[in-house]
């Protein structure tokens, strides 16, 4: 909980003033039974109006005393929760985004939105509901015993059985509790993982005609949830009967015998009304309490899912790095006998010793069959993934020992199925360079073959773009990523397979504008057709993960076997 602490310490006045502001409730609650015994016994029993007056009097005042006490003190408890809870999200949300690929795949994306959402909420009301109660329940119930064993200590001896019974029944339910509350939350991520899936690819599950299938996962998720709800509340439920049942028995005891002294005038009726008053208000502080117990459960599962994220190791980080502040300059890049596997425990290499050296300015080429590995091996540039054995080079420098900001600045990658956000085509476009001017804008969307499209659209880059750019083509999203690739100026760009959805025309004007406007850039180009690579100062043929051939273009129609298969294939296809 050491952890914790920083989400309390800057707001700790909230922490005193809450539960203190509630203390005047405590006190006024306390007070008011035993008001009323006096109303009772003397003022109305002896007719005196004017004490009755008075005491009438105080009561209100002790009454509005507790309404300020009651609203501050809520408050001043809800600063404090809202607080923590804000926090603790931003903390959590930070550690996400320096996750890597592998500790991402980890959890599941429905997962950490319940982390990060419904788990903090159940905190959140963890803390209200603590800095409320933690002295007000309590206070009542010492107080309201107190003024119980000043009235009558021989008919107060009946919480001495009571209270150990209800005790025992609070640790009952709240041993029940716990594994349920855990369980809860579980189902809820895989309800939300459902939900995610089926948003993000709802298009793709209306060309599949998958709806009815979708609909029932959700439907099996949604009733795991309200399976788990319900035996939760189950056991939740079942506590306010029983505290009730133990309310009413207590009451009738109290009342019966009471009665009984009354009658034998050993008892005012007067209190007899603050005994039964002190009764309710010990039973219903007891109540609090074991709610508060119940959402202390709940709570305590959500801070060990929270802790899970927080103290999730990133295997992916720059703390050895010996330059950490070094940007990229020239942009050379070298494979020195790299191997790499997703599945540590595999025996398959998904890369296997793959070397070469490519000097800064120049176009590689990769080409292979699906699956051969190019993705996967471009992704150990910029450090999405580390070698497992080997090294990468950048400018000379192993790129674990660059800081992981400033490699990443100095490399443009447009992944294979990259995405757009929702905002304006500007907006999107400065990703790339968020100080970038209009007339840079405009020329990186001009090399990448965008202008045209954009300009034709009623309102050009002001256009607003859906959540994932869903509202242009595959080839215009391609162009744009682009776009916003080049408008970052790296030293090193990587694009994977980013014109397949582009027609061969607008692919060739990109590789001549890349060509003549980027001169100094080293341009790495992952592609399916021989065509998008020819060009290139090298190129690497990928086969299995490893190595078929490297050279130009002409060297490997000359030397390799699977290069002039892929050519000769497309040629045909082609022709
Ligand atoms: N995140 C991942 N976790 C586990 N295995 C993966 C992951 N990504 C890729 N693979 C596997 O690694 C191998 C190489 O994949 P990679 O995406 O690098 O190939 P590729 O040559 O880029 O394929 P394509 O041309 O289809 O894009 C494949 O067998 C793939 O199934």
């Amino acid at each position: 909980m050491k952890r914790y602490w920083k989400y309390i310490r800057p707001y700790i006045q909230y922490y005193i003033l809450g539960p203190c502001f509630m203390m005047m409730e405590v006190v006024g609650d306390v007070l008011l039974p035993y008001m009323l015994a006096k109303i009772i016994n003397q003022g109305i029993a002896e007719r005196n109006v004017a004490y009755i007056i008075k005491i009438g009097a105080i009561m209100g005042l002790i009454a509005v005393i507790m309404a300020v006490g009651g609203v501050l003190g809520a408050w001043f408890a809800s600063k404090a929760a809202m607080n923590f809870g804000a926090d603790l999200r931003m903390d959590l949300f930070e550690k996400i985004q320096q996750f890597s690929f592998q500790n991402i795949d980890n959890f599941s994306t429905g997962s950490l939105i319940t982390r990060l959402t419904n788990d903090i909420t159940q905190i959140q009301n963890m803390i209200m509901m603590t800095l409320r109660m933690c002295l007000r329940s309590p206070g009542i119930l010492i107080g309201a015993m107190v003024m119980a064993f000043v009235i009558s200590p021989k008919m107060a001896a009946i919480f001495i059985i009571v209270l150990p019974v209800l005790a025992v029944l609070i640790v009952v339910i709240m041993r029940r509790a716990f594994p349920q509350f855990r369980t809860l939350q579980e189902k809820l991520d895989a309800l939300n993982s459902c939900i995610q899936e089926g948003l993000v690819g709802i298009r793709l599950i209306k060309s599949f005609v998958r709806g009815d299938y979708e609909e029932m996962r959700f439907e099996k998720r949604n009733q795991q949830l309200k399976e788990a709800n319900l035996t939760a509340m189950k056991t939740m439920l079942l506590y306010t009967p029983l505290m009730t049942l133990a309310l009413n028995i207590t009451t009738v005891v109290v009342v019966w015998s009471c009665g009984n002294m009354i009658v034998a005038g050993n008892m005012q009726v007067g209190d007899l009304t603050a005994f039964t008053n002190y009764i309710v208000q010990i039973m219903s502080s007891l109540t609090m309490l074991s709610i508060a117990f119940l959402n202390w459960a709940r709570a305590i599962a959500s801070f060990r899912r929270v802790g899970e994220v927080l103290n999730e190791k990133i295997d992916l980080t720059d703390e050895n790095a010996k330059h950490k502040d070094r940007a990229v300059c020239e942009g050379s890049v070298e494979f020195q006998n790299v191997s790499f596997r997703y599945y540590k425990n595999s025996p398959e290499w998904v890369i296997e010793n793959i070397s070469f050296k490519l000097e800064a300015g120049k176009t590689l080429g990769i080409i292979g069959s699906t699956g051969s590995g190019k993705s996967t091996l471009v992704s150990m540039i910029p450090r999405l993934y580390d070698t497992d054995e080997g090294t990468v080079l950048v400018d000379g420098i192993n790129v674990r020992d660059y800081g992981l900001k400033p490699l990443r600045e100095g490399i443009g990658m447009v992944l294979q199925n990259n995405t757009l956000f929702s905002g304006s085509i500007t907006e999107n476009l400065k990703w790339g360079d968020e100080h970038a001017d209009e007339k840079a804008v405009r020329k990186a969307a001009q090399n990448a073959q965008a202008a045209g499209f954009i300009d034709s659209f009623k309102d050009g880059y002001r256009t607003r773009l859906e959540q994932s750019g869903n509202n242009v083509s595959g080839g215009q999203k391609q162009r744009l990523c682009i776009a916003r690739a080049l408008l970052k100026c790296p030293k090193i760009l990587i694009l994977d397979d980013s014109t397949s959805a582009v027609d061969t025309a607008t692919e060739r004007a990109i590789r001549e504008a890349l060509h003549s406007e980027y001169k100094d850039m080293t341009k790495i180009i992952i592609a399916q057709r021989i065509r998008s690579v020819m060009d290139a100062d090298e190129i690497l043929v990928l086969d299995n993960g490893k190595t078929a051939g490297f050279g130009t273009h002409e060297q490997l129609l000359a030397d390799c076997p699977v290069y002039r298969e892929i050519y000769d294939v497309q040629n045909g296809r082609e022709e």
